[in-house]
C-alpha cells in the first residue's frame, strides 16, 4: 500500500507519525544537554503526558496517529530488517573491531522490543556486561557505545512527505544523524510503507524536514540555514522539479542560528493561503525561485519572500498573522515555537498554549487554536509542527490559484 503523502502544510490531516518521548530523554544531563540539542533537562513523564494530550487532541479531530517505536518493532521482526539496523548501528568507527563483533551478536540475539530500545535510547559503556574490550576499558563508564536519540521526538526533520514519495533526510547535527537509520529501515521495510518511492537519503548533502514547507500543491519552500545546506536543496529541488512534485522550489536563507535553526521556527501556513510568521524576520526573508527547464535547474536571484512565493503560488497575496504584538513578546514567543504550529485542516491548526498572545492573534484572524501544554517537550526547542511528521493529507490549494505554466517532468534520477 502506498500513502497518498502531501502536498500542502493545511489539507485536512489523516494520518500522521509522531514519536512519544521515552527513555532516550532520561539520557540527558546538565553535561551532555547541549551536545544532545536540548536546552534543558525535561521532566520525562511529564513530557510523555504532554505528548498524549497532543497526540489526543490529534485523535479527537480523525487523525490516525503513527508511533515511531511501533512501526520500528514491527520493523525489526524481519530478519532483513534486523540484520540492516544492526549493520548501520554498529558501523560507527568509535567501536573498534572486538566491540563491533561484540555488539552484532549481542543486537542479534534481542527480541524486536528490547532492540527498539536500544537504538532509540542507545546504550552506555557501564551498561555492557559480557564482555570487556580495549575500547571499553578506555572510555569512561558515562560514555554512550550506541548514541541516545532524545530528538526522535521531532518526526518532522527525519522524513517528510510530499505527493506519494517520502523523503529520508539526510541529518547535520552529529547528534541526530542516526535517526534516518531508523526512518530509512521503517521505510524500506516495514509491510505499511515498503512500497512508498523514498527520496534523498541519510548520506546525501544535509536537507531536514523543518526547513520544507508546502506552500501549494506545485510550490515547494526550503530554508538553507543551520541545517539544510545549498548543496542539500540544490539536489532537493533537482529531485522534487524532475519528478513534477513540484513547479518552483523556493531557496529561502534563514539565519544560522538556534533560534532560526528550520524554516518552521519563523514561518508555518494555517491556511491554504495565510502563515503565521516572527515579524522581525519576516521583512527581511528572501527567497530565490529555482526551476527546472527539462535539462537543468535555473535559480533567480532572490527577492522577497511574500512577493515571490504569491507568484509562485499563483495567489494575489500570502497573507500573514505576526507572532506577538511587540517585539520583546514576539522574540519570546518565537522562541517558544509559537511559529511552529501543526495545520489539521485550513484554518484550523494546533499550537502550545504558552504562546498566548500568538494564539489570540490567530483567533482573532479566525484560525481555530487547538493549544496543548509544551512546558517539557519545548525543552527540545520545537513545537506542534517538528513533532509530527503528516503521511496522509487530503489535497488543498489555495483558492483562485493559477496553475502557471507547467513543468517539464523526467523519470526519476
Ligand atoms: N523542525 C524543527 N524545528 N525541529 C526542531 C528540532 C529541535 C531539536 N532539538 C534540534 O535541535 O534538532
Amino acid at each position: 500500500m502506498t500513502f497518498r503523502g502531501a502536498d500542502s502544510e493545511t489539507g485536512t490531516l489523516r494520518t500522521v507519525l509522531v514519536h512519544r518521548p521515552g527513555p532516550e530523554l532520561a539520557r540527558l544531563t546538565p553535561r551532555n544537554n547541549d551536545q544532545l540539542l536540548f536546552d534543558a533537562i525535561p521532566w520525562v513523564s511529564r513530557a510523555q503526558e504532554e505528548h498524549d494530550a497532543f497526540t489526543e487532541a490529534l485523535r479527537a479531530r480523525g487523525v490516525e496517529v503513527l508511533y515511531l517505536v511501533a512501526l520500528l518493532t514491527e520493523t525489526l521482526q524481519d530478519p532483513a530488517a534486523r540484520h540492516h539496523v544492526i549493520d548501520e548501528t554498529t558501523a560507527d568507527p568509535r567501536l573498534g573491531l572486538g566491540l563491533r563483533r561484540y555488539l552484532r551478536e549481542a543486537l542479534a540475539d534481542l527480541d524486536p522490543s528490547a532492540l527498539a530500545t536500544v537504538l532509540t535510547a542507545g546504550l552506555r559503556n557501564d551498561e555492557l556486561s559480557g564482555t570487556s574490550t580495549l575500547v571499553t576499558s578506555l572510555l569512561a563508564h558515562e560514555d554512550f557505545l550506541i548514541d541516545p536519540l532524545p530528538n526522535l521526538l521531532f518526526t518532522r526533520d527525519s522524513s517528510f512527505w510530499l505527493p506519494e514519495h517520502v523523503a529520508v533526510t539526510s541529518l547535520a547535527m552529529p547528534a541526530r544523524s542516526r535517526e534516518t537509520q531508523l526512518t530509512g529501515s521503517i521505510y524500506r521495510f516495514h509491510p505499511r510503507f515498503k512500497d512508498s518511492t523514498v527520496l534523498h537519503g541519510p548520506h546525501r548533502e544535509h536537507l531536514e524536514g523543518g526547513d520544507v514547507l508546502l506552500l501549494a500543491p506545485d510550490v515547494i519552500a526550503v530554508g538553507v540555514g543551520e541545517r539544510t545546506t545549498p548543496a542539500g536543496c540544490e539536489r532537493f529541488a533537482e529531485q522534487v522539479l524532475r519528478h513534477g512534485l513540484a513547479r518552483t522550489v523556493l531557496a529561502v536563507p534563514i539565519a544560522q542560528d538556534r533560534a532560526t535553526m528550520h524554516l518552521d521556527t519563523i514561518v508555518t501556513m494555517v491556511d491554504v493561503d495565510t502563515v503565521v510568521v516572527y515579524p522581525t524576520m519576516a521583512a527581511r526573508l528572501r527567497a530565490h525561485a529555482i526551476t527546472w527547464d527539462g535539462e537543468d535547474l535555473h535559480a533567480a536571484p532572490a527577492r522577497p519572500f511574500f512577493e515571490t512565493a504569491a507568484e509562485a503560488m499563483g495567489i494575489e497575496e500570502l497573507h500573514r498573522i505576526d507572532t506577538g504584538l511587540d517585539p520583546v513578546t514576539a522574540e519570546r514567543e518565537q522562541w517558544d515555537d509559537g511559529n511552529n504550529t501543526l495545520a489539521l485542516a485550513p484554518r484550523v491548526t494546533v499550537a502550545y498554549e504558552r504562546n498566548e498572545q500568538t494564539n489570540d492573534r490567530l483567533r482573532d484572524a479566525g484560525i481555530d487554536v487547538v493549544t496543548i501544554p509544551g512546558s517539557e517537550l519545548g525543552s527540545g526547542r520545537g513545537g506542534p509542527r517538528c513533532m509530527s511528521c503528516p503521511i496522509d493529507r487530503v489535497s488543498a490549494r489555495p483558492p483562485g490559484a493559477t496553475t502557471g505554466s507547467a513543468a517539464p517532468t523526467a523519470p526519476p534520477g
